[in-house]
Parts: C-alpha cells; structure tokens; sequence
C-alpha cells in the first residue's frame, strides 16, 4: 500500500473524474476533493469514492467564524472523511473550536490539518495582505499556532518541510502540495519540489493534481511517481 500520494481530483466532471478512478485502486493513492468538484457534486460523490474504498481528504479550507468552522468540520466527520482541513489564519479559537467538536468521535474522527501559507504564495503575495515575514516566518507561526489548537498536523510547501520537522516533531503530520515531477508546468504553483524531494525532505503526503490528471496517461504518470518514491525508501533501507 502506496499511503504518500494523494491525488487532487480536480476535474469538471463526475464522469471525467471516474474515468480516471476506475483505472486505479486504493492501493495506489488516496484521493482529495476540492472546492471545484464539492460545489458541483457534493456529498453525492464523496460517498461514491469511499464506496471504492479510497480514504478521502475533504479539502475546503474552512475559514469562517469559529461555530461555523466547528459545524462545518462535524458534518466532514459525519460524512467518514479521512482527512479536512482549515486556515490556521482563521485563528487559534476557530482551530480550538473545530477540535473540540471532533472528541465525540474519537479515534473515528478526521484528521485535522491546518492550511498555512498557500503553495501558490511568495512573499509579494504575502506582503500584499499585509504580511510582512517570508512564507517560511509566515508557514512557523502558524504551524505552532496549529499545534497549540491540538490539531494533527499543517498543509505546506515542501520546502518548509525540514524546519517544521524540527519545530512541530515526528508525529506532526506535514501535508505538501507544490509538487511538479520534472519537466512538468509550474502552472500558479510557486514552492515547489519533485515528489522525490518532498519525500527526501521528510513530508508525510504529497497532494499532486494537474501533474497527473491532465497527463495523456494518468495511471502511469501515478505510477511511475509510486516507483520512484519506492525507490527511495528502498535505498534508504539499505
Ligand atoms: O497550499 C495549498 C493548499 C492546497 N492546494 C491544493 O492542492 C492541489 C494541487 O493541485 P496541482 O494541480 O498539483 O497544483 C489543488 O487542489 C489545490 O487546491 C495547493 O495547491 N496549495
């Protein structure tokens, strides 16, 4: 069992999107679902991949007040995602909020991710919303922020990777979007790594959408990111 990929089905369709699924299995990645496809498709297909038995990120960056965060979070959970996130610049009460909501649940419930600095932000982006640190400042405040809040780990580029791991510890889950395998386009991503770096640096999942869903052939694509990141850990093994 693959467990590092994540694939970011970011499609116009149900029918493009299960095109797709129905060429792979859960034992090759599990799967995210985005504002694109939750706003046309909603639960309805949610439920359709988990009866596929792939584990579902529920990505929808929850960023409201905190009942409404915390309300929205619990119905994830009732919906038997894996994995939802949130801003962390949402704040320290609306993360707090959102976890308490979960404890009825507990080793049932989602893991709760905070979104730090976006993969597609660089520090023009940032100082423009009046932010003024590097995304590596901005991505450690929050990171910390979200660790205060009991959350189960952040959403970042893979190049703040090693220094989270220093600062939040091992069991802090590190989630990397920001992945372009060589030769592929950067498109509105700014912080990014090849699957093969983000491992070597240490994230725990690496969230990859267009590098595969827009390629002539997405399972091979899949599976030749699959072999690569075997690789490694085969040579580290060594
Ligand atoms: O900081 C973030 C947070 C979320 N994403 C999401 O990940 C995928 C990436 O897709 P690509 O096609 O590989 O760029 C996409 O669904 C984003 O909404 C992110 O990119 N960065």
């Amino acid at each position: 069992m693959n467990n590092k990929v994540i694939v970011a089905l970011d499609y116009e369709t149900e029918k493009e999107a299960l095109n797709f699924v129905d060429q792979i299995d859960p034992s090759l990645c599990r799967l995210k679902v985005g504002k694109e496809m939750f706003t046309t498709l909603g639960t309805h297909f949610v439920k359709q991949l988990h009866s596929r038995q792939f584990d579902i990120f529920l990505d929808l960056k929850y960023h409201d007040i905190p009942n409404t965060v915390a309300r929205a979070v619990r119905s994830a959970a009732e919906l038997g995602v894996w994995m939802v996130d949130l801003h962390a610049s949402g704040g320290l009460r609306m993360m707090e909020t959102a976890k308490q909501i979960l404890e009825p649940y507990g080793k049932e419930a989602p893991l709760l991710i905070g979104v730090t600095v976006l993969t597609s932000m660089e520090d023009l982006d940032l100082l423009q919303i009046g932010i003024n640190a590097s995304p590596m400042e901005q991505v450690i405040r929050l990171a910390h922020l979200c660790q205060r809040a009991g959350l189960d780990g952040v959403v970042c580029s893979p190049h703040e990777v090693e220094t989270l791991r220093t600062h939040c510890g091992e069991s802090f889950k590190l989630i990397t979007p920001g992945i372009r395998p060589e030769g592929s386009e950067m498109g509105d991503q700014r912080r990014v790594m090849t699957p093969k770096q983000a491992i070597e640096t240490g994230a725990d999942y690496l969230v990859i959408g267009r590098p595969i869903t827009q390629s002539p052939n997405p399972f091979a694509t899949l599976t030749s990111i699959n072999q690569s990141i075997e690789e490694l850990a085969k040579n580290n093994q060594k």
